[in-house]
């Protein structure tokens, strides 16, 4: 079952694409198999979470990661399209403080690796949008930390022309030059 891995800007971040079949009924994908995916991404790790969340157009939700138990991220749109985005949080890295986006949705299958140590989040573009996705550790609402969407220092260029819904965390979010990192 052919899974397409491709660097991103950050090599650490995949953009993975799998196989899909179509035929006269709809299509098939294996959206998960752990054998091809550490295969093709040379990755060994497990997942013990599976999320899914609704989002309405203009929402964003981000940018969010645990400064403990920091969570590898597996993410996928099942409906609609995102601009999805992962910010390098890793003060040894040489690509601190860069972000990488692209857009999932229901029509590309595209799915994005997010390793631990950095921060995601994404934008609604479509009018709606179901969003599931893996993590590699447990919640640990005590350890959630929020980076702000719009920090100038980050320059994510979200593609939007609208100010996006936002939760109250996320309002407050904190600039990168506040925000707890990791070694
Ligand atoms: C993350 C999480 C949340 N919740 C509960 C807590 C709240 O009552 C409700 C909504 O949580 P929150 O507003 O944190 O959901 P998002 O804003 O979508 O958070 C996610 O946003 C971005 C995209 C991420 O990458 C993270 O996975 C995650 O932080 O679900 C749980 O019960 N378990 C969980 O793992």
């Amino acid at each position: 079952m052919p899974l397409t891995v491709t660097p991103t800007a950050i090599p650490d971040v995949l953009m993975l694409e799998p196989k899909v079949f179509g035929d006269a009924r709809g299509f098939f994908f294996e959206s998960f198999n752990a054998r091809e995916f550490a295969q093709a991404t040379g990755l060994d790790t497990q997942f013990v979470q599976d999320n899914h969340s609704k989002s309405a157009k203009g929402v964003l939700r981000g940018l969010h990661y645990q400064i403990q138990h920091p969570q590898g991220k597996l993410v996928r749109v099942v409906q609609g399209r995102v601009f999805d985005v992962a910010v390098d949080l890793r003060k040894s890295s040489a690509t601190f403080g860069r972000w990488v986006g692209m857009e999932l949705s229901a029509d590309n299958h595209r799915q994005v690796w997010v390793p631990p140590g950095f921060a995601h989040g994404f934008v609604v573009l479509s009018e709606s949008a179901e969003f599931l996705y893996k993590t590699t550790d447990y919640w640990y609402p005590e350890h959630e930390r929020t980076l702000l969407w719009n920090d100038p220092a980050l320059g994510i260029d979200w593609p939007i022309d609208f100010a996006p819904q936002l939760a109250a965390k996320d309002q407050t979010g904190k600039l990168l030059a506040q925000a707890d990192v990791f070694d």
